[in-house]
């Protein structure tokens, strides 16, 4: 196998209530685009965009996944093999800020613990807003989320929140006697810092399967000193 085709890949399942914005901010992160119209999803869809974390290659592939109940069945196939998930809820929404623990527990009935962040999207709207900032707050807190305020519509802190969880992963890949439950302070959109990295890779061209497990290859050399650098985005 050549040194370049070899990356990490991280499948990260993106859930909430319906019309949060979980469409809307893969889009926003992985085509750069935003729209004001609402298209339900139906099932799940799936975008992909690779950045680099520590000068590493890594691939984020993100599953979007339906936010009304009628579709549980078919999205929860899709959260197995997940490595990280985003809990997203809306500033104008209250029954989807409840319905946060109840989608957290959906994920991890099908993946056990995995990296989570929690979400507040729409936050342009905050003049309209029906969760109070605390509350949003001892949320975070009380799951032990790391805890973003997001607007998809004007692109803000958006790539952090992926970004975040890209590094929790290389994080727990470089230490694997970390557990990934561990405490997460509850904080709005702060970068992490530089850690070194020592990786275990997938191969470029493995695909998820069915039910989105993927299969661990050998490390490549690290390729410190590169630019971040977004290479490409796919819809399939
Ligand atoms: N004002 C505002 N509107 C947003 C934002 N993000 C998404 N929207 C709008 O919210 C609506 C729903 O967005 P979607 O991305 O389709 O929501 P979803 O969570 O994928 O919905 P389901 O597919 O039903 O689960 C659309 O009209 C978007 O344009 C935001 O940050 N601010």
């Amino acid at each position: 196998m050549k040194e370049e085709d070899v990356e990490i890949a991280i499948k990260v399942v993106v859930v909430g209530n319906g019309a949060v914005g979980k469409s809307s901010m893969i889009q926003r992160y992985c085509k750069g685009i935003f729209t004001n119209d609402y298209k339900k999803t139906i099932g799940v869809d799936f975008l992909e965009r690779q950045i680099e974390v520590d000068c590493e290659d890594v691939r984020l592939m993100l599953w979007d996944t339906a936010g009304q109940e009628e579709f549980d069945a078919i999205t929860k196939a899709y959260y197995r093999g997940a490595q990280a998930c985003v809990l997203v809820f809306s500033t104008v929404d209250r029954d989807s800020f409840k319905a946060v623990e109840s989608w957290k527990s959906k994920v991890e009935n099908e993946c056990g613990t995995i990296h989570m962040a929690l979400v507040q999207n729409k936050i342009d709207l905050v003049d309209e807003a029906l969760v109070t900032r605390e509350e949003a707050d001892d949320l975070a807190k009380r799951l032990r989320l790391r805890f973003y305020r997001t607007s998809v519509k004007e692109d803000c802190n958006v790539s952090d929140v992926f970004q975040y969880l890209a590094r929790k992963y290389i994080d727990q890949l470089n230490e694997p006697e970390v557990t990934v439950n561990k405490v997460e302070p509850a904080a709005s959109c702060q970068k992490n810092s530089e850690t070194p990295t020592k990786l275990t890779h997938l191969n470029k061209t493995s695909q998820p399967t069915n039910n989105g497990n993927i299969s661990l290859h050998q490390p490549k050399q690290s390729k410190r000193g590169k630019k971040s650098l977004v290479k490409g985005c796919m819809l399939l």
